[in-house]
C-alpha cells in the first residue's frame, strides 16, 4: 500500500517533480525527514539547473525513480540543526551538490572522496540509508546530514554562486587532479555550457593557457573576451584543427551528447589527457590508434567529494568566481528544460526558489 508522503516523513515539502519519461515538471506535495542529530535544515532559496537534471527527468540514463524532484546546486539559508551538528549553526548559509549520503566506512569514504564511495547516494532520485527516495533541490527546503553540507563564504553571491555545487566541482577537481592547474598548461575546454563556462574561469584563475572548443563561433567573442579564454577553436573547421594539432596538453570534455573523439585526440601533445565528464547517454566510439601514437590517456571523473568541493567554493570566492546565470520563476522550469536541451542559456538557469515557488495548498 502506498503510504502518504507524512506518513514516511513527518515535514510537509513542496517542489516540482517530473513523473514520467516525458519529463514535464509539475508541482508535488512530498515530505522531509525530521531534523536528525547530524542533520542541517535550510530554507531553500536558489537552485541552478543542471544537464544532469535534463537527463534524469527523461530518464536518459535508465535509472531515475518518479517521481523526480531534480535540483543538486541547492543553496539557501539554515533553519535548524541536530545537536551533534558541529561547524554549521542556524542562519548560516550553505549548499548541497549532487550528493547526501556515503557509507563512510570505504577506502574513497576514508580519503575524503565520497563521490567514488560505491555506496554514495544521490541527493534526487536515488534510495536514502532508511530505504526512503531522495528528492533534490527543485523544492522549498532541504535537509542533509552535516558532511555533505557546504558552506557558502560570505562574498559569493548565492544565486551565482549555487552552480558551483555541480558544474563547479565537476571541472574544479579534474583541472587539480589531472596537474592542469600549473601555470601555463595548455587547457582545452570543450562545450561552453553550464560546466564548460566555469571550467574556463577556473583554469585561467590557476594559471592555465586555456582554449575553447565549441562547433561554431556563435560564442566566440564572449569567451575571449567576456570569460578570459585565449584561444577558440571551432571543431567543425577542419583547416583550424589541423594547425592546432598536437597542442594541449589536457582537455575536459563536458558535451552532454555523443561527438566524435578523434579530433580531440589529435589536439593533444604526447602523453596528453582528454578527461570526459560530460555524460552521453549512450557510449563514444574510442578510435586507438591515435592514443597508442603519443601514449595519450583518456579519462573520467565525477563531481568532488566534500573536502575538495568545500576547497573549490572557497577558491571560487577568494577569485571571484560564479557562474554566468538567468534567474528564473518555478514555473519557467519547462521552459528552461526546453531552452537548455537546445543550448539557448547563457550559460546557467537558476531557479530563484525563495521567492517563486509557491505551494498550491
Ligand atoms: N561528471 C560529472 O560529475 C558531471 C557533473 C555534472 C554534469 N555532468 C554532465 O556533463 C554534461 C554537461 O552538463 P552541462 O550542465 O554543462 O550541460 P550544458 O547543456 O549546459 O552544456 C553542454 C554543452 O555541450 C554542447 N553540445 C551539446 N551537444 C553537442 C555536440 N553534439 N557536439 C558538441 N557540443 C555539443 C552544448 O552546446 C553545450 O555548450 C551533461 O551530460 C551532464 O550530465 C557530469
Ligand atoms: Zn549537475
Amino acid at each position: 500500500m502506498v503510504k502518504a508522503p507524512t506518513e514516511e516523513h513527518p515535514r510537509p515539502a513542496f517542489g516540482w517533480a517530473a513523473r514520467d519519461s516525458s519529463g514535464v515538471l509539475a508541482p508535488f506535495n512530498f515530505s522531509r525527514r525530521e531534523t536528525g542529530e547530524k542533520d542541517v535544515r535550510f530554507k531553500v532559496l536558489y537552485c541552478g539547473i543542471c544537464h544532469s537534471d535534463l537527463h534524469a527527468i527523461k530518464n536518459e540514463w535508465g535509472s531515475t525513480i518518479y517521481p523526480v524532484v531534480p535540483g543538486h546546486e541547492i543553496v539557501g539559508v539554515v533553519t535548524e540543526v541536530g545537536s551533534k551538528v558541529e561547524k554549521i549553526k542556524v542562519g548560516d548559509k550553505v549548499g548541497v551538490g549532487c550528493m547526501i549520503g556515503s557509507c563512510h566506512s570505504c577506502d574513497s569514504c576514508a580519503n575524503n572522496l565520497e563521490n567514488y564511495c560505491p555506496k554514495m547516494i544521490l541527493t534526487y532520485s536515488a534510495k536514502y540509508h532508511d530505504g526512503t527516495i531522495t528528492y533534490g533541490g527543485y523544492s522549498d527546503i532541504m535537509v542533509a546530514d552535516e558532511r555533505f553540507i557546504v558552506r557558502i563564504p560570505e562574498n559569493l553571491p548565492l544565486d551565482a554562486g549555487a552552480p558551483l555545487l555541480c558544474a563547479g566541482i565537476t571541472v574544479y577537481s579534474p583541472l587539480r587532479y589531472f596537474g592542469f592547474d600549473k601555470p601555463g598548461t595548455q587547457v582545452g575546454i570543450v562545450g561552453l555550457g553550464g560546466l564548460g563556462h566555469v571550467a574556463v574561469k577556473f583554469a585561467k584563475a590557476m594559471g592555465a593557457k586555456v582554449t575553447v572548443i565549441s562547433t561554431s563561433t556563435s560564442k566566440k567573442q564572449e569567451a575571449l573576451e567576456k570569460l578570459g579564454a585565449d584561444s577558440f577553436l571551432v571543431s567543425r573547421d577542419q583547416d583550424q584543427m589541423q594547425a592546432a594539432m598536437g597542442t594541449l596538453d589536457g582537455i575536459i570534455d563536458t558535451v552532454s551528447a555523443v561527438h566524435p573523439l578523434l579530433p580531440l585526440i589529435g589536439l593533444l601533445k604526447s602523453h596528453g589527457k582528454l578527461v570526459m565528464v560530460g555524460a552521453p547517454e549512450k557510449p563514444l566510439e574510442l578510435p586507438i590508434f591515435p592514443l597508442l601514437m603519443g601514449r595519450k590517456i583518456v579519462a573520467g571523473s565525477c563531481i568532488g567529494g566534500m573536502k575538495e568541493t568545500q576547497e573549490m567554493i572557497d577558491f571560487a570566492a577568494e577569485h571571484n568566481i560564479t557562474a554566468d546565470i538567468e534567474v528564473i520563476p518555478a514555473d519557467y522550469v519547462n521552459t528552461a528544460m526546453e531552452r537548455l536541451a537546445k543550448a539557448d542559456v547563457k550559460y546557467r538557469f537558476v531557479i530563484d526558489v525563495g521567492n517563486t515557488l509557491k505551494s498550491s495548498n
